[in-house]
């Protein structure tokens, strides 16, 4: 299944083929789209949903603790149970024109965080601080890469920052990687929470409404979707 949304002839398109599956809540998976070889596949992205659940939680915990706020109110918006989580299976062929295209065009991810397990032996992810492009290493085989997603930089008033990255092909060798995009469930109100808001760092950001059509939208241009919501 893929989400490319062809919104203009100028729209410049990434090096990749994807698959792209909702794994929780369970009553939103879309079974039938799902694929049915490896038969291992649909229990091993049950477990590896299951283990992330479990990271989610440790992280969005210590990520408030490290604001000395209270330790659940990340965890209490992004919403376990409801929230979203979507697996992404991204596959980077080798591609004749490395210098022309990239893999994945720059942006920021739409969750409160991203897991990216990143291929063994292939570089690619770099992230731009500065105006410079970092180099995402790999040495670390089977390591998790934690992403900071618009939601949380819109729940921290922008102190936890959802960084600009983007994936570079390369003529040799295919490149895969799986990256599962976190994202509170849709009922609830995302805004920055108590305690990041004071009169020496005031509110930067609006409640977030509509926000996966607008990230569309805004991503398919070249533009960054978290400007809707900037004071
Ligand atoms: O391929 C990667 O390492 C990261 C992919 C990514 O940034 C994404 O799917 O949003
Ligand atoms: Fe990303």
């Amino acid at each position: 299944m893929e989400t490319i949304l062809i919104l203009s002839e100028d729209q410049i398109l990434d090096w990749t083929d994807r698959l792209y599956h909702i794994v929780s809540p369970e009553d939103k998976r879309q079974l039938q789209l799902w694929p049915e070889k490896p038969e291992i596949f649909r229990e091993i992205l049950q477990e590896y949903t299951t283990k992330l659940k479990v990271i989610v939680e440790v992280v969005l915990k210590a990520m408030a603790r490290s604001l000395n706020l209270e330790e659940n109110c990340f965890l209490d918006k992004y919403g376990e149970e409801r929230a979203l989580m979507m697996a992404r299976f991204n596959f980077f062929p080798p591609c004749p024109r490395p210098d022309r295209s990239l893999g994945q065009k720059p942006h920021a991810d739409g969750s409160a965080i991203t897991i990216v397990l990143q291929d063994k032996e292939v570089e690619g992810l770099q992230f731009l601080n500065d105006d410079q492009w970092f180099r995402v290493p790999i040495q670390l085989p089977h390591a998790l890469l934690i992403n900071v997603g618009d939601h949380i930089e819109v729940m921290s008033n922008g102190v936890f920052k959802s960084p600009v990255h983007r994936v570079v092909t390369n003529s040799e060798r295919e490149r895969t990687s799986v990256a599962v995009f976190c994202t509170p469930d849709p009922d609830n109100d995302i805004e920055p929470v108590d305690g990041v808001v004071s009169e020496t760092r005031p509110r930067l950001y609006k409640k977030m409404q509509d926000y996966q059509s607008k990230y569309l939208q805004y991503y398919q241009k070249g533009r960054r979707p978290i400007e809707s919501v900037k004071i």
